[in-house]
C-alpha cells in the first residue's frame, strides 16, 4: 500500500511542477509512483461544474462557498477507487491538491482561520465520504505576490490558463496563505511539512524534490517516529 503525500498550496505556488519533480525522484529511487491531481475538470462532472463556475457560470454557485466546497468533495469522492487502486499500485501516491485545499479556500472566503469551516470539511469528506487521510502533507509555500505572478506568466504563456475568480481574488490568496499556515501549525488530518519554492531554476527544484522525498519518506517509512512541521531545508 503506497504512502499517501497531499501536496498544497497556493495557485501557482508551483504545486504541479513540484509533484513533477518529486515523481522524477522518487522514481529515480526505484519507487512506483503514482499521480492525481485535483480537480479533475476532464474525468468529473462535479470538477468540471466547479471549473465552469470559478469563471462565472451556474448562477450564484460560484458565490456560495459550500456549494462549491461540496462540488469539490463530491469530485474526491468519485476518484475514492482510483484512489485505492493508485495506492494499492504504487509505493507513493501524490496527489496534488487534496481536502485540505477546500479547508483552506473555504475557510478564507469566510474570513476564518481553522474553525467551523474546516471541522466541517473533515466531517463531510472524512467521515462522512470515506476519504483516506493522507500520510503527510506538502505546503508548497510562496509569498502570495510572487504566487500571482507566475499565474500571471503562466497565463501569458498558456491563454487557456487565464486567472478563475480565485486566482484573481489577491486578497482571498493572501488569507488563504494564512490559513494553510495554521493547518500546518495545527497538523490538520496528518502531519505536514513545508517547502519553500522561491527559488527558480532546475537545480533548485531537484534539490527541493529530494528534500521533501527525504523527509516525507523517512517519517512515512519509519511508523512512530516523530512527527514535525518542520520547514524542509534545501
Ligand atoms: N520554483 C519556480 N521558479 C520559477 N517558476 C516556477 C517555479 N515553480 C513553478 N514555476 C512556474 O510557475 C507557474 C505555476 O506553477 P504550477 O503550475 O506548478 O503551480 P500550481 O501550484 O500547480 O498552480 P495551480 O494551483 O494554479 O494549478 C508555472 O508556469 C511554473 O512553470
Ligand atoms: C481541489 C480544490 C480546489 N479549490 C480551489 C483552489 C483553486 O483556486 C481552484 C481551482 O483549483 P486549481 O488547482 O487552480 O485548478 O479551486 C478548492 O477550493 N477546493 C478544492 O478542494
Amino acid at each position: 500500500m503506497g504512502v499517501l503525500v497531499a501536496v498544497e498550496g497556493l495557485d501557482g505556488a508551483g504545486k504541479a511542477t513540484i509533484v513533477a519533480a518529486l515523481s522524477r525522484g522518487a522514481r529515480a529511487r526505484g519507487a512506483r509512483v503514482g499521480t492525481l491531481a485535483f480537480p479533475r475538470y476532464d474525468d468529473d462532472v462535479h470538477a468540471a461544474l466547479a471549473g465552469e463556475a470559478l469563471r462565472g457560470a451556474h448562477g450564484d454557485t460560484g458565490a456560495s462557498v459550500h456549494a462549491m466546497a461540496l462540488l469539490f468533495a463530491l469530485d474526491r469522492r468519485a476518484a475514492r477507487e482510483e484512489l485505492e487502486t493508485l495506492r494499492r499500485d504504487s509505493d507513493l501516491l501524490l496527489v496534488d491538491r487534496y481536502v485540505a485545499s477546500n479547508a483552506a479556500y473555504g475557510s478564507a472566503r469566510r474570513h476564518e482561520t481553522i474553525g467551523p469551516f474546516a471541522d466541517w470539511v473533515r466531517a463531510t469528506e472524512i467521515e462522512r465520504f470515506g476519504l483516506p487521510l493522507p500520510d503527510a502533507q506538502v505546503l508548497v509555500r510562496v509569498p502570495p505576490d510572487l504566487a500571482a505572478q507566475r499565474v500571471r506568466d503562466r497565463a501569458a504563456q498558456q491563454p487557456d490558463r487565464a486567472a478563475d475568480g480565485f486566482e484573481a481574488d489577491a486578497a482571498l490568496q493572501g488569507r488563504c496563505a494564512a490559513v494553510y499556515d495554521a493547518l500546518v501549525a495545527e497538523q490538520w488530518l496528518s502531519p505536514w511539512w513545508v517547502s519553500d519554492n522561491r527559488q527558480s531554476g532546475d537545480d533548485a527544484l531537484t534539490r527541493t524534490a529530494d528534500a521533501i522525498l527525504d523527509a516525507v519518506l523517512t517519517d512515512a517509512f519509519a511508523p512512530g517516529s516523530s512527527v514535525r512541521s518542520d520547514t524542509i531545508e534545501t
